[in-house]
């Protein structure tokens, strides 16, 4: 894993935004795995503005999120298909019929798991960008989540869904379900972009840094691929040994 440390949260999402734009570039018709949560947020305002002065076309880019909510539609203002919409895709020259999410209001959450999964081993993702859980999640795999895991269905642990109630007005609000990208299905990636920002996430990061490699720490899965970039900023990794 290559580590760049970067200063604070606002640098960390103008690298970021930088090396998905080199990449973008390079290749225009990239497929993207995509996360939602606080941490990408402002990469995506980078994307939009470099969108609006530079002309960076997503004419030809496919993209796949990580995961979404049970029990909510596209148009809830609290669904990651609403989240991606607004915060990315309404700004840029993406074909929407090209930007993937798992349905989150089916009536077979299972049938679309399946369907999901074989989206992306029909169509496979060049890079995907994660941020991390206080808990080691990545995308909604929680802890004790099998490696070997394909797009499913899960509970959210009660860490989560209180660290997700700052995007609601209640915690009661919070859906308990989601759909997720397994952890199988993220390894699939041919390379991955973790993103992490500000002292909350130092426990974490400090486990997948100098960790064991756990199916209880779900991103220490990430020491077995072999092309995996972390942007983290000193409020994440200050004081830590970061050789890996
Ligand atoms: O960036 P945040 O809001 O801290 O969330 C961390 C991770 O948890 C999730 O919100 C759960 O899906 C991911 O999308 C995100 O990468």
């Amino acid at each position: 894993m290559k580590i760049i440390e970067v200063n604070d949260y606002q640098q960390m999402s103008q690298v970021a935004a930088e090396y998905i734009l080199k990449k973008v570039t390079d290749n225009p018709a990239i497929h993207l795995g995509l996360a939602t949560g606080g941490t990408p947020s402002e990469m995506y305002k980078n994307l939009i503005e470099d969108h609006k002065q530079n002309g960076t076309s997503y004419e030809h880019v496919t993209t796949f999120n990580l995961d979404e909510y049970i029990g909510v539609s596209g148009e809830n203002p609290n669904s990651y298909r609403y989240y991606m919409d607004n915060h990315l895709f309404n700004h840029i020259n993406i074909d929407k019929r090209k930007t993937h999410i798992p349905l989150g209001n089916t009536t077979d959450s299972q049938a679309e798991c399946n369907r999901y999964e074989q989206l992306i081993n029909e169509n496979g993702i060049d890079l995907q960008v994660l941020g991390i859980g206080q808990n080691g999640h990545i995308g909604f795999n929680e802890p004790g989540t099998s490696f070997s895991s394909k797009t499913h269905v899960v509970t959210l642990a009660p860490s989560t869904i209180q660290a997700n109630a700052r995007f609601f007005k209640t915690i009661e609000e919070v859906p308990t379900k989601a759909i997720t990208m397994g952890i199988s299905t993220i390894m699939k990636s041919k390379e991955i972009l973790l993103l992490v920002s500000g002292e909350s996430k130092k426990d974490a990061v400090n486990k997948l840094i100098n960790g064991e490699i756990d199916e209880k720490f779900p991103a220490s899965v990430l020491k077995n691929h072999p092309y995996v970039t972390i942007i983290a900023d000193k409020a994440a990794v200050s004081g830590m040994k970061t050789t890996c």
